[in-house]
């Protein structure tokens, strides 16, 4: 069942739990998208968002009681969770995005929006501390998750003929030294909405790798980065260094995903296009 939406009861083991998880939000925002129409984008971001948040609070609260959530609604560091102490002191924290690529979501015809469903748990021995992770991708009708991981992607067939690397990029607020890197490593540039979707789009082999830089949220990489590790993937800061989350601040700007062979040349080239300090 690694590419499906998962079964009818809630699973006990936490990667199954996140599956389960975005699939049935997932669904809920098809269902959301074919009620309000796409004649009002911002109605429809608007209903996503709630419909999607709410689903994944409430069953988070019934099915997981004692762990944290972090999310786009609910960031605060210092509030207190119901068995006391804040976010910062939980063992376990679950890192959601209910609607990654909203504005794609609230777009006719587009499919490259995700839900995002990520477990950070303090006894995890990777960096990133995600034990868990589920990117929906409900318009490509497949969930990815850290139960059952995609295999390792193959070379798209560009790079294993020798052509162009492919390189997904944010739609509206690419890093403005993204071209100069491009050029620079022969790549083409493919626009995409959602990191979730984008990162998926590495599982899957579509493309090579993707930057961001410039600013993004814990929530917005968290789950596809649990996949693409749980692949095999390379995942990391720009500058190369670890990928960390739950912190007090939730602000992550900026990551790169792509298969292990490329990740030293990659990063060698964005280390000329980083500011340092
Ligand atoms: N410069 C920036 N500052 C803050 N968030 C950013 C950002 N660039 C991208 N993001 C967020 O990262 C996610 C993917 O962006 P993009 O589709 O442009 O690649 C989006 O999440 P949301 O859709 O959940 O808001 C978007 O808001
Ligand atoms: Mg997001």
């Amino acid at each position: 069942m690694s590419e499906s939406q998962g079964g009818d009861s809630p699973p006990v083991i936490d990667g199954a739990f996140a599956r389960w998880l975005a699939g049935r939000a997932g669904q809920l925002l098809m269902e959301v998208r074919a009620e309000v129409g796409h004649d009002d984008p911002a109605a429809l971001k608007a209903a996503g968002d709630k419909r999607a948040h709410d689903f994944l609070m409430s069953e988070l609260a019934r099915l997981r009681p004692a762990d944290a959530v972090l999310s786009e609604e609910q960031q605060d560091a210092r509030g207190v969770l119901a068995g006391g102490g804040t976010r910062l002191d939980a063992a376990r924290v679950w890192i959601i995005d209910p609607v990654d690529g909203t504005r794609e979501f609230s777009e006719e015809g587009r499919a490259d929006w995700a839900v995002h469903v990520a477990l950070w748990s303090a006894d995890c021995h990777h960096p990133s501390r995600l034990a868990a992770g589920a990117v929906a991708l409900p318009a490509q009708h497949r969930v990815i998750a850290t139960d059952h991981p995609p295999a390792y992607p193959p070379l798209p067939v560009a790079s294993a003929t020798g052509g162009r690397l492919r390189l997904a990029a944010s739609r509206s607020r690419p890093p403005a030294f993204l071209s100069a890197l491009a050029e620079e490593i022969d790549a083409e540039l493919v626009p995409m909405g959602s990191a979730g979707a984008k990162i998926a789009a590495v599982i899957s082999g579509e493309v090579d790798a993707y930057v961001h830089a410039g600013g993004q949220y814990e929530w917005d990489s968290a789950a596809p980065v649990a996949v693409a590790t749980a692949t095999g993937l390379h995942a990391s800061r720009v500058d190369g260094s670890a990928l960390e989350y739950n912190g007090a601040d939730p602000r992550l700007p900026d990551l790169v995903v792509c298969r292990k062979d490329l990740a030293p040349r990659l990063l060698s080239a964005l280390r000329g296009h980083l500011r340092v300090p």
